[in-house]
Parts: C-alpha cells; structure tokens; sequence
C-alpha cells in the first residue's frame, strides 16, 4: 500500500472568518507558497483560484466551499512534509450550512479576523459553531498592514467576547503602514519577509524596544501551559527553561483538545507571515488521528465507530456535490477508515445503494489531479456517482455504517420561477434538480394551485444566487416572484377522520376508504402509525395510504402550504375485493387530511428567526423599537465598549428589507445575522389574510 503521506502526517482544516477578513486572499497565497499556484490572483481584480465561479469573482464573496490540497513542510527538521486539505468556507451569513458542513469534516480550522475589528458578530456566528462541532482552531489576525490595525486589541477581543482561552505567540513589529516584520514569542526571534509575494524570509533581531513585551507574552503563554500540563508545571516552578520543543508539545496538545486558541498575525495582502501560518497549522491543529473515532450507526441502529487507519473498513461522508464544467458531477467526501480504489463498488448506507468510484480526484483549487486510490483521513471528489447526496455516508458494503450525518436549515423564504419560453421551462426543470442535488437547503417544488414553479432557500441572496446561476450557467430566462416566506400548516386539536374514494362506473371501479385519527405532534414532524387490526385495510394498501398521506401533507390543507408536525394514526377502514387499488387509497388518505383540516384547528406557522443587531450604543433606542414594531421579541441585549448587541426574535416576514432601514437609521452603522430558530403560530388576522390569498377560490 502505497500512501504518499502517512495519517500523522495530513491535516484537514477550514478557513473561518467574517466576511471580507481576508479568508480567500489567504487561501491563495498558502496555494502560492505551497508550490501550487504560480501566480497569484487577487479576489479584488476577478482572477482569484479559489473564487472560480463566475458570480463569485463579480461579487467578491466565496460561495462554495471547494477542498483543495496543498503541501507544506513540517518544522522538526526531519524535511519531511504534511499534506493539508484545505476547505474555503463563505463568510455570509446565509452560506452558514456550507460552514457547517465542512465543520463537519474537518479536523481543525483557522480563524482569520481582521486586525482592525477583531471579532466581529459572524465570527462569533462561526466560532459557536466550531465549539459545537469540537473543532480545534488556532487564529490569524490578519490585515495588520491595514489603518487602525491594532493586534492587542484583537487579541483582547477573543478573551472578551468569545470568552475562549487565548493568548499571542507571535507579536507584530510595527502596525498599519509600518507593519514590518513578526516576532516568535516561542522562539524568540523575529522575521521578516521579501521577494516575491514574501516568499523569501529573513531572521532579523527582536527589536530592543519590544523585548520586554515579548517576554510578558511568553510568560503568559507558559503559565497557561504550566496549569494544563503537570510535569511542564513542575519544570516551570523549579525554575528550569522548558525547550521550544516542550512548549510546543504541550501548546499541541491544549489546540488539538480545543482548549486554547493561540494567535498569530500578518498581512495575507502585503505577504507578510501566511507561511508561519501553514507551520503553525502543521504543528498545532490535529491530524485525523488526534480526534475522536467518527460514530454512527449500524443498518439495524445500534451504535457503532469507525477507526482512523488504511487496515480499518471503509467508511466516509459525502459533504459536498457540486456540479463542474468539465467532468459533470464532482462528489467531495471524506474518508474516516479504511480505503478505496478508483474504478471499485461501495455501499451507500443511507440510501441502501451501491455506488461506483469511476474516478477519484483531488482538488488543487479549480485543478483536479486523477488519484487511483483514496486512503484513511483524505478528502477527495469522486466523478459518476449517481444516487449520493449531501451528508450521504459511503462504506465497505461488508461492513456497512451510517455516519452521523448533519442538520440543515430550514428553507424559510420562497419565490415563484416562470420560464419565459418553452425552451426555458425543459432547460429549468432540469437546472432546479441539479442545483438542488448540490444544495440541501434548496428546495424546489410546483404550487398545485397556480402551476406555478416554486424554489425555496435560506434567506434572500441564497435564493438570489440560485436565480443568478440559472440565468449564467444553465442559461434560463425566468420572470421572478417577489421573495415570499415559506409558512406552515399544523393542527391543534385532535379528531378521526375519514376518507372514502369510491367510484363505480361500469367495469372496474375504484375502492379506497380510510379512518385516521390526527393529532397534534408539536416539534416531532411527521409520525405515521399503522394500528389495523383484523384487516379492514388489508395490508398492501397500508403503505400506499401513508405515501398517499404524505403527498397530501406537502399541498396542505388550507392554505396550500406543507403541514408539518402531525400525528397520523390509520385505525379502520374498508375495503372491495375487486375495486381496491393503490391509488384508490391514496386517494382516500389525502381525502381524510382534508377533513381534518376542517375538524382538526387548522393553523399557519411562520418561520421565526433569531436576529442579533450590532450597532453603536446611541443607536440602542432606535434599533429595540424598531424590532418591536416588527413583532420581535428582544431575549437579550449586551453592551460591548461603545457597541450594543440585540439578540431577539422576529417573524421572517417582518424582516424583508431590514438592511436597508438598519443602515438608515444606524447611519450605515448597523449590522446584523439571522437564522432560522423555530415555527410558530402567526396572529389570527394575518392567518386569515393567507388563507384568503392561497385559497383556490381566488
Ligand atoms: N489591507 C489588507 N487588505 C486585505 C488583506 N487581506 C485581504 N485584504 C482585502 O480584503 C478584501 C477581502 O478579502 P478576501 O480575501 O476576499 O476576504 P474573504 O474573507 O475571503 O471574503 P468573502 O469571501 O467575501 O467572505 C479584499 O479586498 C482583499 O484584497 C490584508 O492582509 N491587508
């Protein structure tokens, strides 16, 4: 077995920040210095390589999340080199699944701020998650070379306001346009950087001026480490000088448990500093090996793990699709155990198909190289597979596992498509059904009522990215709905129904007669239970009945909208011994949800989100009324330096063009984030309102 790296010896991480911190302007010159990239794209002139997509370049932001590959060598002399799999996490609030996904499948991440804000609201967004996922992270304060930048500051800000165990090991030489050079608080030494795009560095003294700060910082550091770790404390307190390697084997262990967060800082724009960010990644963030065994579950549902290791079976996660220009459809997954061979069969377990590995290929940002055979801890895509999607788990179908797979948002706002020729409408349905096979917040589906084509996502520029890519790569021309949120249909109290189909004209007619009782199932989706006794549906009718019953939950019961959160229990029913059929019965059981949206209370939810407002203390009167003229609920507030921080909740449909009146009223001051938090009943005169507009009689 050949590997090229052993597992010890990859990493994989993901780059966090805020938007516009400095995230794919650091990606591209860790590709650079790495050897991959021979020239350098700036995300500000549209030629960046991580940024490949056409949208993206235009509107500076990055969207997907591509893995790339990258090499770098390790710093105990040995020569010998790492390979780091890196992840391009989107910094916008509505991507926030695409951070989490690749959370998912990493083993550690770097946290970029910018120097001159420090932490800001999404990086607090991101770094919750990261602590929810147990992902080990060191931090690169970047945009030192910028005005206002200030280190201490944004060091001070981790303490603050992510309340996370933190302190500096490296301090810059100088700041804003007099950043010149970094110091090693470990090694006590100072670096500097020139050629091109900083790839040439030079040792330079520790400035007389900042000794006395460096060794503040280093005592720090040590006495930090001295109270994780027992024999470094006792080295510390009988006074000897631990050595570098001491304080990085420890300083190792407190990253790779989660526990501290040492900062680094540079400038990703001026090159100054991204390669000690790569040795850092090489000697403090895990590899596979460092982080627990991944858990799942096997078919019959007992718990079960998987082992890092090639002689371990396979097993891995697909956590990303994505469509490419050239070879069609790329399937990213990470291994967790085991091996596969190009060309070979695996099992996906959680939708109980074989899949074929045609070919495996590895990302070196819009590069692919071909590889043969994947090994324990890769990440890699696969070309052909045809029935996985996101959070799919791929195994040795002789030892078959279901992954823990990840929770998606909701898709809480929604607007209408019409293609605006025929030609339009053959090409969207397809372009919707790819896009949705990558995205697994993307929804789309057609209104029963007006025909109409409908595509639901997570907020706003979600859905308006989706527009963009079908008017640019797929190349349909659709008019487009106003955004409309995606509300639901419940009940609240419980009844029997009944659904009778019955048909008899001449020759063979149609039998289908059902009685469910519905109940309310408050936060536990759909249940179906099968309680016939003494077969008054006979048993091959029963799963027709419950799919009939589940097609008619998507068309609602009143106002056209999903119903969710319903108890449905089949108890009696008839049946023809020549009439019966399957349709019949699902005839009958979408018949009896529309009963019971007349005997069961029906009621509309709508999606309620969780907002957090930042904006300057004067503004706090201004930003609390407006979010109680906009039904919020203020469940917090939070006063940070001149900075106040809103938390509420507020229904989405009070939200649409909140930007803008923020920004207006905050004189461009304001910021905020949003997520979906949970469904609930809107007032009564708006439930009214909504039926009337959904109802089939307009
Ligand atoms: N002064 C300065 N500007 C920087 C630095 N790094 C990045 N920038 C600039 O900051 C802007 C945002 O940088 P990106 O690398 O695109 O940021 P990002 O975090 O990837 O942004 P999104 O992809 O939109 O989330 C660009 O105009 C960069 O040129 C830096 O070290 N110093």
């Amino acid at each position: 077995m050949a590997r090229e790296y052993a597992l010890h010896e990859t990493r994989n991480i993901g780059i966090m920040a805020h938007i516009d911190a400095g995230k794919t302007t650091t990606t591209e010159r860790i590709l650079y210095y790495s050897g991959v990239n021979h020239k350098i794209g700036e995300t500000h002139d549209g030629a960046s390589t991580m940024d490949w997509m056409e949208q993206e370049q235009e509107r500076g932001i990055t969207i997907t999340s591509a893995a790339t590959t990258a090499h770098w060598k390790k710093t105990d002399g040995t020569g010998k080199e790492c390979r780091i799999n890196i992840i391009d996490t989107p910094g916008h609030v509505d991507f926030t699944v695409e951070v989490e996904r690749s959370l998912r499948v990493l083993d550690g991440a770097v946290t970029v701020l910018d120097a001159k804000a420090g932490v800001e609201p999404q990086t607090e967004t991101v770094w919750r998650q990261a602590t929810e996922y147990n992902v080990p992270r060191i931090v690169f304060c970047n945009k030192m070379d910028a005005t206002g930048a200030d280190f201490l500051m944004s060091c001070n800000t981790i303490i603050d306001r992510l309340g996370a165990k933190s302190c500096p090991i490296q301090l810059p030489i100088g700041a804003e346009s007099d950043f010149e050079a970094i110091i090693d608080i470990i090694k006590r030494k100072a670096y500097e950087f020139s050629g091109d795009y900083g790839r040439v560095i030079t040792e330079i003294p520790v400035p007389e001026d900042m000794v006395d700060l460096m060794e503040e910082y280093r005592a720090k550091l040590l006495d930090y480490l001295a109270d994780y770790d027992e024999d470094f404390m006792m080295q510390v307190l009988e006074g000897e000088e631990p050595s570098i390697e001491e304080i990085k084997r420890v300083l190792r262990i407190a990253v790779c448990n989660g526990d501290f967060f040492p900062v680094l800082c540079g400038s990703a724009y001026k090159n100054k500093g991204v390669q000690l960010v790569l040795d850092a990644v090489v000697d403090y963030l895990p590899s596979p090996l460092d982080v627990p065994s991944i858990k799942g579950t096997t078919l019959d549902g007992e718990d079960d793990v998987r082992h890092p290791g090639d002689d371990q079976p396979f097993s891995a996660l697909a956590f990303k699709i994505a469509t490419d220009p050239f070879v069609g459809k790329l399937s990213f997954f990470r291994v967790y155990s085991g091996t596969a061979k190009a060309g070979s069969y695996v099992l996906n377990s959680t939708k109980d198909k074989k899949e074929r590995f045609g070919r495996i290929v590895q990302m070196h940002a819009n590069a692919r190289k071909e590889i043969t055979e994947v090994y324990s801890g890769d990440i890699a895509a696969a070309v052909g597979l045809k029935v996985t999607t996101t959070g799919d788990t791929l195994c040795d179908e002789d030892h078959p596992i279901i992954l823990e797979s990840m929770e998606f948002p909701e898709p809480v706002i929604e607007l209408s498509l019409e293609p605006k020729t025929k030609a339009d409408q053959d090409k969207m349905g397809l372009a919707l059904a790819k896009l949705a096979e990558e995205d697994p917040t993307f929804k789309t589906y057609t209104n029963e009522e007006t025909g109409q084509t409908i595509i639901a996502g997570v907020g706003e520029l979600h859905l308006d990215i989706i527009v963009d890519r079908l008017r640019r790569e797929f190349k349909v021309e659709a008019n487009v709905g106003q955004p409309q949120v995606a509300y639901r249909e419940t009940i609240r109290q419980a009844a029997d129904c009944e659904g009778k189909y019955i048909r008899q004209s001449g020759g063979r007619g149609q039998y289908g007669h059902v009685w469910i009782k519905f109940e309310p199932n408050e936060g536990k989706g759909f249940e179906f239970v099968d309680a016939i006794v003494g077969g008054s549906v006979p048993r091959e009718y029963i799963k027709p009945t419950q799919e009939g019953l589940e097609a008619a939950l998507e068309n609602g019961m009143v106002a056209g909208y999903p119903v969710i959160d319903v108890k449905a229990t089949l108890f009696d029913g008839s049946y023809h011994d020549v009439d019966s059929s399957e349709m019949a019965y699902k005839i009958a059981a979408s018949m009896a949800l529309k009963e019971a949206g007349k005997k069961c209370k029906p009621a509309i939810l709508e999606p309620i989100m969780f907002v957090e407002v930042t904006a300057p203390s004067e503004y706090l009167g201004s930003v609390m009324g407006d979010i109680s003229s906009r039904r919020g609920q203020i469940t917090e507030q939070e006063e940070r330096g001149n900075a106040i921080i809103v938390r509420a909740h507020v229904p989405l449909s009070e939200m649409f063009g909140y930007v803008t009146d923020l920004r207006s009223f905050t004189q461009g001051r304001g910021n905020y984030s949003m997520k979906f938090d949970h469904y609930s009943e809107v007032p009564k005169s708006i439930a009214e309102k909504i039926i009337k507009e959904n109802s089939s009689e307009n």
